[in-house]
């Protein structure tokens, strides 16, 4: 093994000990432990000599079956997005895949499912960036680690919509946009996001516009939930508007989502 190698490898071990370091209670301790497990580190290590990735570091979030890593890539900041192949909550995952006329021949195993979320989640970004839906740019997936442009600035992704405080006008404005960006995924990319919601919706402070993310779950319009999933996701977005004194009805963004 080079020097070189050597040097990326121990970038990339540190990183994993920074990260386990941040952590505290022993439930995310463990999560930590699953996600760095050998195959993964063998693809980091990949990427790291092809260049993909310049430098691993520290961990963003540790969310239910995926962590997000900043990273440093050639030319550009990464997010790189870990499934957790130990995770346990991957049942879900049956109903939104199985059902899905690009996934029907994925052997049903565990980290198969994972494997093809992984690829769906790239896919479904390609989409909606090709339909002019602000998204991070797609980069690859490869098994269960999907590398995306990082959106945020100095090392620190940009909030969530959740944690951002606004004026009426600018939640209205965002508002809008968001509404759009629904009707651009159902027209053009023929997708419903199926997990939009304050949690999934980051807002770039710069300009002040919404950022879609976390788009593993999205369904094309063939799947026989989407238009339920779509109302799930008005029903979200107009929960959390309510409180800028947006009340449009859900039923009436529901049709306007999919009018011509
Ligand atoms: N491209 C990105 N650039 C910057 N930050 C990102 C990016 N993608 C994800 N994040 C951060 O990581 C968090 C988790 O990402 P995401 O929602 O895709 O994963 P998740 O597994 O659904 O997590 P959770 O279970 O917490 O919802 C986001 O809330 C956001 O803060
Ligand atoms: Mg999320």
């Amino acid at each position: 093994m080079g020097m070189d190698q050597e040097k990326k490898i121990r970038r990339i071990d540190s990183a994993k000990d920074k990260s386990r370091a941040r952590e505290k209670d022993s439930d995310r301790l463990k999560v930590e432990e699953n996600v760095f497990d050998v195959p993964t580190l063998k693809i980091l290590y990949t990427l790291s000599n092809k260049g993909v990735i310049k430098a691993m570091g520290g961990s963003i979030s540790t969310g239910k079956e995926a962590n997000v890593f900043y990273a440093e890539g050639p030319d550009k900041e990464l997010a790189i997005k870990i499934y957790r192949i130990a995770s346990s909550t991957f049942r879900a995952m049956d109903a939104y895949i199985m059902k899905d006329p690009r996934f029907t021949n994925i052997r049903n195993k565990k980290r198969d499912i994972i494997f093809a979320w992984t690829r769906k989640e790239l896919q479904n970004l390609k989409r909606a960036k090709s339909a002019g839906v602000r998204v991070p740019e797609p980069i690859l997936a490869e098994k269960n680690i999907l590398i995306m442009e990082f959106m945020g600035e100095k090392e620190a992704p940009y909030p969530l919509l959740k944690n951002t405080h606004l004026e009426n006008e600018e939640a209205k404005s965002i508002f809008d946009i968001i509404v759009e960006y629904m009707r651009l995924l159902y027209k053009k990319a023929n997708l419903v996001h199926a997990d939009l919601s304050e949690y999934n919706i980051l807002i770039d402070p710069n300009n002040l516009t919404p950022i879609f993310i976390d788009m593993g779950q999205s369904v094309t319009l063939e799947h026989p939930n989407a238009r339920e999933f779509l109302y799930r996701d008005v029903q979200n977005i107009l929960r959390f508007f309510s409180r800028y004194g947006i009340k449009d009805k859900p039923e009436d963004l529901f049709k306007k989502i999919q009018a011509e």
